[in-house]
């Protein structure tokens, strides 16, 4: 256990789309001792993601999407699979959600239920994300869906079984951690 953190200075190694800073500080040691430390964080924003299903088709949808990151550390082809989400701007999570579902995946959805709330690379990513799950139907769909134009986003939609996108976690097709925690939500609480 370590208490009274004091952040003692924050330098911007890079401030171009996020922020990544260095920061040094102390703290109090449980052996009375106060310690200084430097490490660098990547801030992005908060998130928010969500896992759509329909109860009678048993399906999920789904996005795909090319991922820089990933092309850069193993990925073939750089495509990954993905729940929908993205980063919060200046909306609460439920609204930026609801913007997100609409615009990445051309649902139009009003009730959202809100499951939990993780950090999902605390080391070094600021980044709290949201997580959310609602019910789809095809009278929801008002667009294609496919991203912001002008942001290039290009993301495909997929309507998947849940089975199918249970066993592609398994054969590592799906390999993206916000959706596997969103896929195995919906199993563990025997949603679908
Ligand atoms: N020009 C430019 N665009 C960028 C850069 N970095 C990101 N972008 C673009 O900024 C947009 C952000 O889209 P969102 O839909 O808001 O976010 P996201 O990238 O989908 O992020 C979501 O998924 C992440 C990965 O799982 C989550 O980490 C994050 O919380 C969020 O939920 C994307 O079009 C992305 O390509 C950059 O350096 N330059
Ligand atoms: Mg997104």
């Amino acid at each position: 256990m370590i208490k009274d953190v004091n952040i003692l200075k924050t330098e911007i190694l890079s401030d171009n789309w996020y922020v990544l800073r260095k920061l040094t500080y102390e703290y109090l040691r449980k052996d009375g001792k106060h310690i200084v430390q430097t490490r660098e964080t990547y801030d992005r924003g908060n998130g928010a993601t969500i896992l759509l299903y329909n109860l009678e088709q048993k399906t999920v949808i789904l996005t795909r999407q090319f991922r820089l990151p990933t092309f850069v550390n193993g990925n073939e082809t750089g495509m990954l699979i993905e729940a929908c989400a993205g980063l919060l701007d200046k909306d609460n999570p439920e609204d930026c959600i609801r913007r997100e579902t609409e615009e990445e995946t051309g649902y139009r959805i009003n009730h959202v239920q809100k499951i939990f709330e993780a950090y999902m690379s605390p080391g070094s990513v600021t980044e709290l994300l949201y997580f959310f799950i609602a019910e789809y139907s095809k009278l929801m769909k008002v667009t294609d869906g496919g991203g912001v134009e002008h942001e290039e986003e290009n993301i495909e939609v997929l309507e998947l079984p849940f089975d199918k996108a249970l066993s592609m976690i398994r054969s590592n097709e799906i390999k993206d951690g916000k959706t596997i925690m969103l896929l195995q939500h919906l199993r563990l609480n025997e949603l679908l």
